[in-house]
């Protein structure tokens, strides 16, 4: 593996076997070759999750060159997910300081100079994180098309959660392409004014990343669904504090109520989540406190819960693909549709709601069952083609693009 530090705080990471003239960058070369140079920006765990399968998707094409840049937002936690992905950034950027604000301007700055040296002819950015914001804002400003993977996400309430509402819908205004997860993130976009032909539906690619990680580690669930333990993830900031607190109790009293069942708790690494949850829950016997999962070790501890306590998105979007029921320990979603499907309920943080819902689906097999039943309403492990195709739609308007049928068939 070549390093070499191309700018202040940037480093350029060059593959193995692809050595490179001297002040020539795979890039370069690559855009010699008349290839369309797609630049992928992620800057935490969910991000990488989700934009994975798109690199891969937009990889097999040989048209295209195409660039991984991690911001540098999350740092351990995103190394792993880079890892289990088998994805190496092309440019690995240099955080500015430990707060926002640092990680904020160093960030636009550097993704500028990249832009600047590189024409990229797309840039391609996911969700509503600090990272994508600036991702799609550095390539509006460069006159860089911006593709928007999971667009259309709403909860139309600038305080919950924040910052992440504000951040989705100031990229909505900037994006040039929108890969809208669902019908009903669709509908959101089109209400906004934003054109039909800008729109596509594709479904959410985390389910794409759950199918690409099944299939190459052979995640199975072991034991009946009704047998699991119960798994609890908590870390969004709006629920810190007293209603924290409150989730943490409500997860003692259930584990208190069913002592043959297991609770499985991945605490997030913030002291905020990580004091409350030791101090109300360690003593407990059938309750493991746990550090953060690898994706592996998460999509295994989802595939073999009997039951979700989460307030986390993603983990609502997995869910369902293993038929695992879910609680959402949240006063509202900006992801209904498994509410709407009828394999999520939404209990809020507090503990009476929580104890009750919980309650309610141990001890009765029928209730929980049917919840397992429902197909995951987030997507169908496509949308990462669906997305590739688009882009080559637009970038290399010439080639053949594969058809929903012969892909599927394929
Ligand atoms: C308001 C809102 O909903 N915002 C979302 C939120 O994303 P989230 O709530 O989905 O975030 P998490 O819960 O951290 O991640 C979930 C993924 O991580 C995996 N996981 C989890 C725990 C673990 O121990 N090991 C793991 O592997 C898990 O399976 C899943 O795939 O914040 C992002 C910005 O950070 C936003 O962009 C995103 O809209």
């Amino acid at each position: 593996m070549c390093k070499q530090t191309c700018w202040s705080g940037v480093t350029r990471v060059t593959r193995p076997g692809t050595a490179l003239q001297p002040g020539r960058t795979r890039t370069d070369r690559e855009a010699d070759l008349n290839k369309r140079i797609v630049g992928i920006v992620s800057g935490t765990r969910p991000e990488i999750i989700k934009l994975a399968p798109v690199y891969h998707a937009l990889r097999r094409h040989e048209d295209l060159c195409v660039l991984w840049v991690h911001t540098g937002q999350h740092g351990e936690m995103a190394a792993d997910m880079l890892r289990c992905f088998g994805i190496t950034p092309d440019e690995q950027l240099g955080r500015g300081g430990a707060s926002l604000e640092e990680f904020s301007v160093a960030c636009r700055q550097q993704l500028d100079a990249l832009m600047a040296r590189q024409k990229w002819d797309m840039c391609i950015v996911q969700g509503d994180t600090e990272s994508a914001f600036l991702g799609a804002l550095a390539a509006f400003y460069r006159r860089i098309p911006v593709g928007h993977v999971e667009a259309g996400l709403r909860t139309y309430n600038l305080e919950r959660p924040f910052p992440e509402e504000g951040l989705r819908q100031m990229i909505s205004r900037i994006a040039d392409i929108h890969w809208a997860p669902t019908e009903r993130a669709r509908a959101a976009l089109l209400s906004e004014g934003i054109a039909p032909a800008k729109i596509e539906m594709t479904g959410n690619t985390v389910v794409d990343a759950q199918q690409w990680v099944s299939e190459r580690f052979a995640i199975r669930r072991e034991g009946a669904a009704a047998d699991g333990h119960i798994l609890v993830t908590a870390h969004r900031r709006e629920n810190w504090g007293e209603e924290m607190e409150q989730t943490f109790h409500a997860v003692a009293d259930i584990a208190r109520a069913f002592p043959g069942k297991r609770v499985l708790f991945p605490v997030h690494l913030n002291p905020v989540v990580q004091k409350p949850a030791h101090a109300i829950l360690a003593g407990l016997d059938n309750v493991r406190l746990v550090a953060p999962f690898d994706y592996l070790e998460m999509q295994q501890a989802l595939v073999n819960a009997s039951l979700l306590l989460t307030d986390s998105g993603g983990l609502q979007e997995e869910a369902p693909t293993f038929g695992v029921p879910t609680l959402v320990l949240r006063h509202e979603t900006e992801r209904p549709e498994a509410v709407e499907a009828g394999c999520a309920r939404i209990v809020g943080p507090k503990r009476e709601a929580i104890v009750r819902e919980a309650t309610r689906l141990l001890a009765d097999p029928a209730a929980a069952d049917a919840m397992r039943k429902v197909a995951n309403p987030f997507g169908d492990g496509q949308a990462s083609r669906r997305i590739a195709q688009a882009v080559l739609a637009r970038l290399v308007p010439h080639t053949e693009t594969e058809t929903e049928e012969a892909a599927l068939a394929a």
